[in-house]
């Protein structure tokens, strides 16, 4: 099966990319209008990559991964990458779908002059991450409002 690795489309809303999303945590209600205004917002920046993977016989979205890009004053005014909201349908899992979607936003964040990539996840996806080709370093802390 030929799965390609590509930018979101506002087409893909109707190919079940919030249904992915909501694979991995709560996508919450939205109109169609911010659904829209959010989709402009984020594909106008040149700070934001959405990348998602089509199954071409079914049409339908199959796994997502996004990089924001931190413009930066350290580091000669550099820039980081923050990968987030990985998801592969569970059906799709274990095919390497994840690893290649990871692997096209690495390229992109290096594309993009970042001079590192960083994200966060459970213990138990470390190994994929680990896989991809990153590294552990330090720890996650959060505070939820
Ligand atoms: C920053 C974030 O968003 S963290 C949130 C991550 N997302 C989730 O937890 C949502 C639910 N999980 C998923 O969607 C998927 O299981 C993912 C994204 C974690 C992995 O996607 P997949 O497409 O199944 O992984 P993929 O097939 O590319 O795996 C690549 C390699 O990592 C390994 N791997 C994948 N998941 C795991 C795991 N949890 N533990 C150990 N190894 C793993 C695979 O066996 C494979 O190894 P191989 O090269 O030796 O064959």
């Amino acid at each position: 099966m030929d799965f390609v690795v590509r930018d979101l489309e506002k087409g893909d809303f109707s190919k079940g990319f919030p249904g992915i999303l909501g694979q991995l945590t709560t996508v919450g209600e939205a109109s169609q209008e911010t659904l829209s205004d959010r989709f402009e917002e984020i594909t106008s920046s040149p700070d934001y990559k959405i990348m998602v993977v089509e199954d071409p016989d079914s049409n339908k979205i199959i796994a997502t991964a996004s990089l924001l890009i931190e413009r930066k004053f350290i580091r000669s005014c550099g820039k980081a990458g923050h990968i987030e909201d990985v998801v592969v349908d569970q059906t799709y899992r274990g095919k390497h779908l994840g690893q290649r979607v990871i692997e096209a936003l690495l390229v992109a964040a290096k594309e993009a002059g970042c001079y590192k990539v960083i994200l966060d996840c459970a213990e138990a996806n470390a190994a994929f991450y680990e896989k991809c080709g990153l590294t552990r370093k330090e720890v996650q802390m959060v505070k939820y409002f």
